[in-house]
C-alpha cells in the first residue's frame, strides 16, 4: 500500500481518487474543519497539516484552493514531501512564489506543477528563450461557469459574449482564482511579462476552451483545446484531474502502484 495525500475533496480530488485501484493507495485527506463529506474505505480525514506531514506520505496532492497553496504547501516542502499543485495561480503572488521556492530548496522536495487544463506548455517552455515571444491566452467558457461574476457586473452573457477580463495572468489569476490558474500556468512556462490574457463569457461555448496563440522567431503556434467540464464543478475542465493523475504517476514512477491494466 503507498500512502499519498490529498488536499481538498472537490471534483478534482474525487477523479483522482477514482483513478487510482482502491487496494493500492491509503488516501489521507485534509478537509476544512467541519467538513463531513462521504468517502470511499481507503480514505481517511486528517484535520491538521502536522497529522499529515507526520504520516510521511510518498506525495501531497493540492487539489482545494490558492488560499490552501499558501497555507499548506511551504510546510510540506520543507519536510521533504513532493507537492502536485492544481491551484498554480497562487504562484502571482511573488513573495508566496519564493517562498514555496526556498521550501522546496530547504527540504529538497520537488514542487511539481502540471499543466492541468491546458496543452503545449512544452512549446512555451522552448520559446521562453526568445525575447521576441508574444503569447496571447484566452479562456472561453459558458455562462454557467461565470454565473456569479456576471451576476454581479449586472451582465447577463445568454444571448451574446462577454468579455469579462483582458489584462495580464497575475491579475487573471488573482481576480478569478476558480477559473485562471490556467492562465498562470501559460505565464510559468514562457514568462509572464510575454503573456496577454483575454476572459469571455460565451453561451456558444460548448465546453471550457482554451486558446493559445504564439508568436515568436521560431514561429507561430495556435493551441486550441475544447474541454469536457468536469460533471462536478463546471468551471473545472475534467482533463486536469487526468493531468494531475498522470504527474502523480511520473512522480511516483508507478510501478509502485499496480495499475490494474490501466496504465
Ligand atoms: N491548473 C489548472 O489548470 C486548473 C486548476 N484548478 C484549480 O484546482 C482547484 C480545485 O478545483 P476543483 O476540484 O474543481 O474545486 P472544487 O470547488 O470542486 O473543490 C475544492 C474543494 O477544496 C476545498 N478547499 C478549498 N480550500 C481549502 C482549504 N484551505 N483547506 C481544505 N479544503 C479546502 C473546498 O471546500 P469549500 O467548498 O468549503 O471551499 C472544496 O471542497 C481550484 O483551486 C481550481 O481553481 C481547476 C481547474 C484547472
Ligand atoms: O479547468 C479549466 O478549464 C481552467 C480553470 O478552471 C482554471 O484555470 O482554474
Amino acid at each position: 500500500m503507498t500512502t499519498l495525500g490529498l488536499i481538498g475533496y472537490g471534483a478534482i480530488a474525487r477523479d483522482i481518487v477514482s483513478a487510482f485501484p482502491p487496494d493500492a493507495v491509503d488516501w489521507l485527506m485534509l478537509l476544512r474543519e467541519g467538513a463531513s463529506p462521504e468517502l470511499p474505505a481507503n480514505v481517511s480525514v486528517v484535520a491538521r497539516i502536522e497529522q499529515l506531514i507526520e504520516a510521511k506520505p510518498l506525495a501531497v496532492v493540492e487539489a482545494a484552493s490558492q488560499g490552501a497553496v499558501a497555507t499548506y504547501i511551504p510546510a510540506l516542502l520543507e519536510a521533504g514531501i513532493p507537492t502536485v499543485v492544481a491551484s498554480v495561480g497562487a504562484l502571482a503572488d511573488a513573495t508566496l512564489h519564493a517562498r514555496i521556492a526556498a521550501a522546496g530548496r530547504s527540504g529538497g522536495a520537488r514542487l511539481i506543477l502540471p499543466a492541468g487544463a491546458l496543452g503545449g506548455l512544452d512549446y512555451l517552455r522552448a520559446i521562453a528563450a526568445l525575447p521576441d515571444a508574444r503569447v496571447r491566452y484566452t479562456s472561453r467558457k459558458p455562462p454557467t461557469a461565470w454565473e456569479a461574476e456576471l451576476a454581479s457586473l449586472g451582465l447577463s452573457a445568454e444571448r451574446d459574449a462577454v468579455t469579462l477580463f483582458e489584462g495580464t495572468p497575475a491579475e487573471a489569476a488573482s481576480a478569478y482564482p476558480k477559473n485562471l490558474n490556467a492562465a498562470f500556468a501559460v505565464a510559468l512556462a514562457v514568462g509572464a511579462e510575454k503573456v496577454t490574457v483575454r476572459v469571455i463569457a460565451d453561451p456558444k461555448a460548448t465546453g471550457n476552451s482554451h486558446e493559445i496563440e504564439a508568436e515568436s522567431a521560431a514561429g507561430t503556434a495556435l493551441f486550441s483545446m475544447v474541454n469536457a467540464p468536469s460533471p462536478g464543478n463546471p468551471k473545472t475542465s475534467a482533463l486536469t484531474a487526468l493531468s494531475l493523475v498522470a504527474a502523480l504517476r511520473d512522480l511516483l514512477d508507478m510501478d509502485l502502484l499496480d495499475m490494474g491494466g490501466r496504465r
